[in-house]
């Protein structure tokens, strides 16, 4: 016995002893130091369970109705992903249950106070020091990720298009058609005798893009094949970025995206497209130029509003060239997406396209083949179709985001805390039958029959009382006028000049992710040039 405790002693092997004598007696001789690991980590994790446990409890303090999560202890990750994939489920159920009344949409990534529209009348007084909608718009757009993020260093790309380029959009129609005009017959199939299935997405955001450069990049940047190849090719990563990471917290975001091709894609354009940029800059202080406008005056630009404003000037290159490039990627997927969206409509109601081909023939009469920027402006039941399909088929699920910078108390009682997000379900209330009847319904003529004097003060350009087509507000997006104006230039020359045949019925082609929604960008649809057309170009 003592000799089996002394090799006990020696070898220190008492744990593995079943004699509970011998256990005794081996615990006795050894002290062993114990090992805290594990009820360490216990503590740690319990810490962390305890502290989100808490964080989860408070974070309702006002006493919001919660949407978007199953249970009050769900992972992110799995709120995430639900709202990525069910986003258009979630918004339209709360929107019936809560219609009325503020809630709190849990995304995953952050949490939003959902307003119903009415409260924008009274939000609409305050200042982006208070509701600030640019750093909502970086966040959302992943804009450390993907250069996005530049729209919280400055803000000149929103004046230059409201205060330069909106008032010389007369200016553009001349130039901007023929740009259209010549991207059209490039790239879209001219065969008059057979039908060609062709993917539109990415034609429409070629014709797009070259019509949208003439004001946000200029000439010649803009006559530049391999610049303007490399700002499209920008856009498609600029938003598979957007897509994809949003599904992973952002924490691993940081890391992960340098796994993606698309980074590396973005990283190297940039230096590409930053290094033509600094030339162009260059070469402009000693030869000013610019695509003159049919009067023979120069045309401005957001990059020549870059060039003029001297504070802006400080701005190094990298933060100008992902301006440019931020401002593009933006603009071109919500035309060309816009565009698509409208030839499918019209595609599937065929009777329509019978009115506003007449329309067009009648206007062009009228105008003796001159088209000016008035007779774009002045097609009524095209405004009208164009609003049909802003309502049934928005870009984004939700408008009006905004986070609050300062604690503001609305009159309702409700206050909303400093970096808070808020947001208004715009996409349910555009399919509500109380706001507008019978509103699943496509009904082209809808503005034009429901009242003709007020659809024609209140055009598809802008912005009015709680119709969120562009947003609302003092910061409504800012190229509304200039997109209103190109879309028409180039859905006029379509219907025009080609013919429509869907490859799918109806609005198949629709997918909604996060707060965005589009058509496929794989959708197809049959295409054949018109054997006799009209030729419209603008003056
Ligand atoms: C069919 C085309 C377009 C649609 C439907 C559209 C729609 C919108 C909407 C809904 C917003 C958010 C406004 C808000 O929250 O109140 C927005 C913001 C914005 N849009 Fe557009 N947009 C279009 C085209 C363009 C184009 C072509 C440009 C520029 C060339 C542009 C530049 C901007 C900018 C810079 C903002 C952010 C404004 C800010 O918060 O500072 N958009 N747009």
């Amino acid at each position: 016995m003592m000799t089996m405790i002394n090799e006990l002693r020696m070898t220190g092997l008492n744990s593995t002893v079943t004699n509970p004598f011998e256990v005794r007696l081996g615990t006795m001789a050894v002290w062993k130091k114990p090992d805290l690991t594990l009820p360490l980590l216990l503590i740690f994790l319990g810490s962390i369970f305890m502290i989100l446990c808490l964080r989860r409890f408070t974070e309702n303090g006002d006493g919001l109705p919660v949407v978007g999560r199953a249970f009050m202890l769900e992972p992110s990750f799995i709120t995430r992903l639900r709202f990525a994939f069910k986003s258009r489920d979630i918004l339209t159920d709360a929107y019936q249950k809560y219609n009325g009344t503020p809630y709190r949409l849990i995304r995953g990534d952050t949490n939003f106070v959902v307003l119903p529209s009415d409260y924008t009348t009274e939000l609409n007084r305050l200042s982006q020091e208070v509701l600030n909608s640019r750093a909502c718009h970086a966040f959302s757009l992943c804009g450390h990720l993907n250069g996005m993020n530049v729209v919280l260093h400055t803000d000149l790309h929103v004046r230059a298009l409201l205060s330069t380029i909106t008032p010389s959009l007369p200016r553009f129609t001349g130039p901007a058609s023929q740009r259209i005009g010549e991207s059209m017959n490039q790239i879209l199939p001219q065969d008059s005798n057979r039908w060609t299935e062709v993917d539109l997405m990415n034609k429409f955001a070629i014709i797009g893009g070259q019509a949208l450069a003439l004001s946000v990049v200029g000439s010649p940047l803009c006559d530049n094949a391999e610049f303007m190849q490399l700002l499209n090719e920008n856009t498609e990563d600029v938003f598979f970025l957007v897509f994809i990471m949003r599904l992973l917290p952002r924490i691993l975001q940081y890391s992960v995206v340098w796994f993606l091709p698309a980074k590396w894609r973005l990283w190297w354009r940039h230096k590409r497209i930053e290094g033509i940029v600094a030339t162009e800059f260059e070469r402009q202080k000693t030869q000013p130029t610019n695509l003159a406008a049919s009067d023979g005056s120069p045309l401005p630009s957001i990059f020549t509003c870059m060039k003029e404003t001297k504070k802006e000037n400080t701005l190094d290159s990298g933060v100008l060239t992902q301006l440019l490039t931020a401002i593009s990627a933006g603009g071109t997927f919500s035309v060309a997406n816009f565009i698509f969206a409208f030839i499918l409509d019209i595609l599937a109601h065929p009777h329509f396209l019978k009115d506003i081909r007449e329309e067009i023939q009648q206007k062009n009469t009228q105008v003796d083949g001159e088209w000016n920027f008035n007779a774009f402006e002045e097609l009524p039941r095209l405004d009208s179709a164009l609003k049909e399909t802003s309502r049934l088929a928005p870009g984004s699920l939700t408008t009006y985001s905004r986070v609050v910078m300062r604690d503001y108390k609305l009159s309702g009682g409700l206050t909303l805390r400093k970096g808070q997000f808020i947001c208004v379900d715009s996409s349910s209330r555009a399919a509500d039958d109380e706001v507008y009847p019978n509103a699943g319904h496509y009904d082209a003529l809808r503005s034009y029959n429901g009242g003709l004097e007020d659809h024609l003060v209140q055009p598809f350009k802008g912005v009015y009382g709680t119709d969120f087509r562009w947003g609302a507000g003092r910061r409504a997006c800012p190229g509304r006028y200039l997109a209103s104006i190109l879309m028409k230039i180039i859905i006029v020359k379509l219907l025009d000049e080609y013919d429509f045949e869907a490859c799918h019925q109806g609005r198949k082609e629709s997918f909604s992710m996060h707060e965005f929604s589009g058509i496929r960008p794989e959708t197809k649809v049959k295409l054949r040039r018109r054997k006799v057309s009209l030729g419209i170009f603008g003056v």
